[in-house]
Parts: C-alpha cells; sequence; structure tokens
C-alpha cells in the first residue's frame, strides 16, 4: 500500500481526491479492545510503553480507514517532567496532586528536554513513522487549556482560579505561560524530528475568555509559538472549543489550519478567521448517537460547505464519547470519503 498523503495535501491547501478525515479521540473507550488494554494499564502506563502505545494509535486507523493518526498521548504528558504531580481520573479527567497558584509555585516548574524526559514518546512516534501509512499528527495543550489544569488542580467549569491568576497577578500569569509556551515549541519540534507529519495544538478551553481577555492575556503567547515554528516543516492546526467568538482574533497568526467545533458553520468559521488558512472540523460528537440518516444529512453539509474553498479536512468539533458505537464511525468514514470523492469529480 502506498502513502496516503490525502490529509497533508488538505492541510496545504492542495488539490486532493477525496476530503481527508480523522477524528479526535479516535482512539479510546468507545472501542473494545482499548476498553480491555486498559484493564491492564492505565493512560499514562499505556503513554510509557511505546510498541503498546503504537499499537493503540494504529487500531483506528485499521479499523475506520481515517487519512491520519494521532498520536496516543494527553496533553498532561509533558507536564509531569516539568514538575507537576498529577493522575488522570476515569470519567473526570487531569487532577494535580496540588495547584500552581503563586510567583514561587510557577517558577518552580522547569524547561522541558523532550529527549531527556520523554524518551518513550519519542519512540513511540518513530515505530509509527515506520509502520503507518497514513500521517502522524503529533499534539500539544495550547499554553491556556494547561494554565487551567495547573491552576485550578483539574478540570473546571468556570475557570475561575485561572482568571483570578491572570487578573490579579499578571506578570506571574505571564511567566506560567511564557514557560509553558517554551515547552509546546520545544515538544512540538522534537515529535516532527521523530516522525510526526503534522501537529495539532489543543486549545480546548480557550473559549471560556472573552476576545479582548484573550488578546491581552493570551495572543502574544500564541503569536509568538507560530513565529518560532514558522520553520516547522510539518502543518499547524490550532483548534479551540467555544472559541467562535475569537476566531477573528486568529486571522494572522502564522499557521496552517484552523480547528472548528459546530458552534459555527464552516463558511461563517472561513468569514471569520480569513481565507488563509485551510479548515478542520466540525460535526457536533452528538451527532454519532443520532440515527444514520440524521447523520449523514448533516455530514453531507459539513461536506458540501467544506469543499467550497481549498483546503478541507473532515473532523469532529471535539473528541468522540465512549458511548459512539464504532460501526457509526465506520460507515461515517466510508460515507465522507465516497461523497467528497463524488462531489470533487463531478465538478
Ligand atoms: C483537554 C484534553 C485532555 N487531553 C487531551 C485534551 C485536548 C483535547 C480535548 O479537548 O479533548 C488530548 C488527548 N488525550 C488523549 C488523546 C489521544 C487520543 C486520541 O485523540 O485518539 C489526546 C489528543 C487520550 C485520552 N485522555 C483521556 C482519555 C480517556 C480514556 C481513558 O481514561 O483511558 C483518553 C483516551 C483522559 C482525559 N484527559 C483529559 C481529559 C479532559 C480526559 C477525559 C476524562 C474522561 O472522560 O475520562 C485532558
Amino acid at each position: 500500500m502506498t502513502f496516503n498523503d490525502t490529509f497533508l495535501k488538505a492541510c496545504l491547501k492542495q488539490e486532493v481526491d477525496h476530503t481527508p478525515v480523522w477524528y479526535m479521540r479516535q482512539a479510546g473507550r468507545y472501542q473494545s479492545e482499548y476498553r480491555e488494554i486498559r484493564k491492564k494499564y492505565s493512560l499514562l502506563e499505556i503513554c510509557k510503553i511505546p510498541e503498546l502505545c503504537a499499537e493503540v494509535t494504529i487500531l483506528p486507523v485499521q479499523q475506520l480507514g481515517v487519512d491520519a493518526a494521532i498520536l496516543f498521548s494527553d496533553i498532561m504528558v509533558p507536564l509531569g517532567p516539568m514538575g507537576v504531580k498529577y493522575d488522570i481520573i476515569e470519567n473526570r479527567g487531569p487532577v494535580l496532586e496540588t495547584p500552581y497558584r503563586t510567583a514561587e509555585d510557577i517558577a518552580s516548574l522547569r524547561a522541558l528536554e523532550p529527549e531527556e524526559d520523554l524518551p518513550y514518546v519519542l519512540e513511540t512516534i518513530k515505530i509509527l513513522a515506520r509502520e503507518l501509512k497514513v500521517p502522524l499528527i503529533g499534539f500539544t495543550g495550547a499554553p491556556f487549556t494547561l494554565a487551567s489544569y495547573i491552576v485550578e488542580g483539574g478540570p473546571s467549569r468556570n475557570y475561575i482560579r485561572t482568571k483570578q491568576l491572570m487578573y490579579s497577578h499578571p506578570e506571574v500569569w505571564t511567566s506560567l505561560m511564557d514557560k509553558l509556551a517554551d515547552m509546546i515549541i520545544t515538544y512540538l519540534r522534537a515529535q516532527v524530528d521523530a516522525g510526526a507529519k503534522a501537529v495539532q495544538i489543543f486549545d480546548s478551553w480557550v473559549g471560556a475568555l472573552s476576545a479582548q481577555d484573550y488578546t491581552k492575556y493570551v495572543y502574544p503567547t500564541m503569536q509568538r509559538i507560530f513565529t518560532e515554528l514558522k520553520d516547522l516543516p510539518a502543518p499547524k492546526i490550532y483548534f479551540g472549543v467555544a472559541s467562535g467568538e475569537l476566531l477573528p482574533l486568529w486571522s494572522e497568526y502564522d499557521t496552517e489550519v484552523i480547528g472548528l467545533d459546530w458552534r459555527v458553520t464552516i463558511p461563517e468559521g472561513r468569514k471569520r478567521v480569513g481565507e488563509k488558512f485551510a479548515i478542520q472540523g466540525n460535526l457536533d460528537p452528538g451527532t454519532l448517537l443520532a440515527p444514520w440518516p440524521v447523520l449523514e444529512e448533516k455530514a453531507k453539509q459539513i461536506i458540501d460547505q467544506g469543499l467550497e474553498k481549498p483546503g478541507f479536512v473532515f473532523n469532529l468539533g471535539h473528541g468522540i464519547f465512549p458511548e459512539v458505537p464504532g460501526d457509526m464511525l465506520r460507515r461515517l468514514t466510508e460515507f465522507i470519503h465516497e461523497y467528497s470523492a463524488s462531489v470533487i469529480k463531478n465538478r
């Protein structure tokens, strides 16, 4: 089988013969095989065994026929070596031993050295780069989203401690954002050096901020990340949830792809963020529990809208829920490939 680079072409707004698709959380609890593995190993244990971690990454590619693999890991993984003590609790998410809230707490975070600190991640990527016939997507959390876990000490609804730090001690906030940006730049470079062909920066919780606060407290850090990664030989995807109001602020970023959730349509997203980017998205993951005709109709609409301009990658607006039947995802993937190929061929 030859290498399928359709996903990379779409990221770069090049011509494709079908719309490429992958799914956030395509490896996870909706798969019986994954649940079996999780009976023996914790999520973090899986990440530390390269052969197993590569297997977990490859499984959904084989089962679903998607056009890209995403490294199996978690946004918390690089924070461990920086000094953050945490665990990932099932049905809850990452929880810290103690939150980081003072200048001293944040000063204690050390710089990440990927080769020394996370050899197992890089080894996993090397295995995957050899074995996969589709591109591997590496990833990291974005500074705001990572900061929210570090400052709150766990998942949060309102991010009040994060905002409290941001508003009360802007210089401490900036030092945290700077340290996270340094980590992100180093970590993504190491992932690409090891064989990742694209990277996604997950800013899952940044939609908690107003455009004004994003501009003041997050924009300069994101801007620096994209500027410093300008020469990265891999397309970058910046993704946020409920970030519709922030899209106009992203128009100058030096990135290739913007990931949308389902709250904003693709044409509206393109209008807000500008014509420069390829777009990834944006099926509501809740639709995966709908009857097939409903799902098909929504997928069709997204493909029609996505194909209006060059540069479109089909994805969900956020991760797959554990309740989703795997068969639904396989059928959806086939439909996306066939329907998009016919639209492209007939124009
Ligand atoms: C916010 C965030 C986290 N982790 C991640 C994000 C950004 C993406 C997003 O917004 O969903 C990123 C992530 N986490 C995981 C992956 C790789 C797998 C993939 O996408 O296929 C990726 C890309 C594995 C995981 N990370 C986690 C799981 C859940 C399954 C398990 O416990 O084995 C997986 C497959 C745990 C986790 N880790 C985190 C959360 C919120 C949870 C869910 C808690 C739960 O529902 O149990 C933090």
